[in-house]
């Protein structure tokens, strides 16, 4: 199942997801102690991460984050995915610094630095009935969500949650490391938060996708566990 919200003002599609995902936390809240939360990197998100940022009534003691993917580059560089989560949401004084579970891609060799955060994620995943509560995607110009690029072998892992990729195409080109479908479908809410302006056409083809058609791109390929998402358009 595909829900669509189309906007034309990102301030004010920024404003109802954050809602959005205020409101769900505190249902999911309400029957359990911590809520996992995954986070894109890309630039799309990140006036949806400054808008939760300030959003004072979050449980934010209660919330662990996670980041789907990261590109192997020192972890201060300005193109870090986690670094921008930081500077934009996790610097919030009130979030306990163990609920903040990143991928360090100054570990050698980088394989390690892969299977050290997939530590963390079944570490995570054993103590919260193998699920995630919420992801935040974006999708490339290409199709691709995390570090997951149409034709790399880290789009077929079916058995790891985590794996170091080949060099990307796109912008920065050096290796990435990303949690894989697996990972990334053991999500019970899956919410897609981009704009046509790079990719109108595409976008145009994956929603006129019926769902007995065939998948052609990552970003079709995450379903979470109850197989939906919910896609945040910024129509231009
Ligand atoms: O390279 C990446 O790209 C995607 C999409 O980013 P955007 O800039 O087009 O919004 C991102 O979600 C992923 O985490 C990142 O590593």
């Amino acid at each position: 199942m595909r829900e669509l919200k189309n906007y034309r003002d990102l301030d004010l599609m920024s404003h109802e997801a954050a809602q959005c995902i205020r409101e769900y936390m505190i249902e999911v809240l309400r029957s359990k102690e911590s809520f996992s939360l995954i986070l894109s990197g890309g630039s799309m998100l990140q006036p949806l991460y400054r808008t939760l940022f300030y959003i004072d009534s979050l449980p934010w003691e209660k919330i662990h984050f996670f980041i789907t993917d990261e590109r192997c580059l020192p972890n201060e560089n300005l193109d870090s995915n986690f670094k921008n989560a930081v500077k934009n949401l996790l610097k919030r004084s009130n979030i306990p610094l163990q609920n903040i579970h990143w991928i360090n891609t100054e570990i050698t060799p980088l394989e390690t630095a892969a299977r050290e955060y997939e530590k963390t994620l079944f570490h995570y995943l054993e103590s919260s009935g193998d699920s995630f509560d919420l992801l935040l995607l974006s999708m490339g110009p290409d199709g691709h969500v995390a570090s997951l690029f149409t034709g790399f072998t880290a789009l077929m892992e079916k058995r790891k949650l985590v794996v170091l990729t080949e060099k990307s195409l796109l912008d920065p080109r050096v290796q990435r490391i990303t949690m894989t479908l697996k990972a990334l479908n053991k999500s019970n809410k899956v919410i897609f938060f981009v704009s046509d302006e790079n990719c109108s056409s595409l976008l145009d083809e994956i929603m006129d996708r019926r769902v007995e058609d065939k998948f052609s791109y990552p970003a079709e390929m995450v379903h979470g566990t109850h197989n939906s998402q919910t896609w945040y358009i910024l129509r231009s």
